[in-house]
């Protein structure tokens, strides 16, 4: 007989070698999936369709197909409706109560997916959402959490520091706990201000980054690769250094929190904040591949797809490549 007329040999699929491998979640094989269809942390429209775009490319089926079971979060329709009647700005902060209260609902329903043993994944919206899914998953792993950002931009300007007034350029201050009273007080109040610990975050693919936080990433001691480390070391030996330095022994729980504006304009256009010199579709992909090879992913963010922004080929792009970044970062294979 043939090795290869083995009929009834089973064949695991991707979800379920993702589940084995997978070190905390009690479902490693169910996704819980939050739409967040939110623009309020930036000025331009359309990146609140990200979401919808997302699931009309197909990213439920594709993750069914792969073997998972989608739980999808409700009400996703909500969050349009949220906007506060009044929302004068806070400082330079704009939308500061439309944006707390979005990523307020985030973080409750990402807590529920982290609670029931879910890969806790979250399709963006604008950035600022990000305050939200890590309270999420951090009222679950505690201060175990540690956080992979990557992105163009270090999005940890205080409300003090920031010169744009967009909370999606904000969101790690908060969540370090480095912000100064305005972020401390109403209507951010119930973020728990230092739920990630600074020496538990690791920045990839920066290179647009703010005169003033570098002086707090200097000052904190916070861990980045830019894209010349990047260019100098390779991907393969970044995602390795920024894994040592958060997770040496990899015993923790990993939150990934990708903007797709990581990703080099010519791979990624429809953004909000595109920044060119940056990751190619294989780096951003190696990253994702080699985090689920980690087996230490518990929650994904994957943000700033803008479907208005650019032609129609643009667009598509952007979605497929979004969707195949969540696909890789749960495990699927290339063989
Ligand atoms: N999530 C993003 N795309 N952030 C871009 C932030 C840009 C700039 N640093 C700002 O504070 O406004
Ligand atoms: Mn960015
Ligand atoms: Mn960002």
């Amino acid at each position: 007989m043939s090795p290869l007329s083995n009929a009834d040999m089973i064949i695991p699929s991707d979800a379920q070698l993702f589940a084995e491998h997978s070190k905390f979640l009690k479902q490693g094989s169910t996704v819980g999936i939050t739409c967040v269809p939110f623009s309020g942390g930036q000025p331009k429209g359309g990146v609140d369709d990200g979401p919808v775009e997302m699931v009309r490319f197909g990213i439920l089926d594709q993750l069914q197909g792969m073997g998972f079971k989608v739980e999808l979060s409700a009400g996703m329709d909500k969050y349009k409706t949220m906007k506060p009647a009044s929302d004068p700005p806070i400082g330079t902060l704009k939308n500061a109560r439309y944006v707390s209260a979005a990523a307020k609902r985030v973080s409750e329903q990402v807590r529920e997916h982290c609670e029931a043993g879910r890969i806790a994944v979250t399709l963006g919206g604008d950035h600022s959402i990000a305050m939200g899914t890590l309270v999420g998953s951090t009222s679950v792993y505690g201060d175990d959490l540690c956080v992979i950002w990557v992105d163009a931009h270090t999005d940890i300007n205080t409300p003090e520091t920031t010169e744009s007034g967009n909370l999606h350029g904000c969101p790690l201050s908060y969540i370090l706990g480095l912000c100064g009273e305005i972020g401390r007080d109403q209507p951010f109040a119930w973020v728990p201000s230092g739920c990630v610990r600074k020496d538990r975050l690791v920045y990839i693919g920066l290179r647009d980054v703010d005169a003033a936080e570098k002086v707090i990433l200097r000052k904190h001691g916070i861990k980045a690769f830019s894209m010349h480390d990047v260019d100098k070391h390779g991907i393969g030996r970044i995602v390795e250094m920024a894994m040592d330095h958060v997770n040496k022994d990899r015993t923790l729980p990993v939150h990934m929190s990708f903007d797709v504006d990581a990703l080099d304009p010519s791979v990624a256009p429809a953004t909000g904040t595109p920044v060119r010199g940056g990751l190619t579709f294989r780096e951003g992909h190696y990253i994702c591949e080699a985090v689920a090879e980690s087996g230490c992913l518990v929650a994904l963010d994957l943000v700033e797809v803008n479907p208005k922004l650019g032609d129609p080929e643009s667009l598509r792009q952007t979605v497929a490549v979004g969707c195949s970044l969540v696909r890789c970062s749960l495990g699927e294979r290339l063989l």
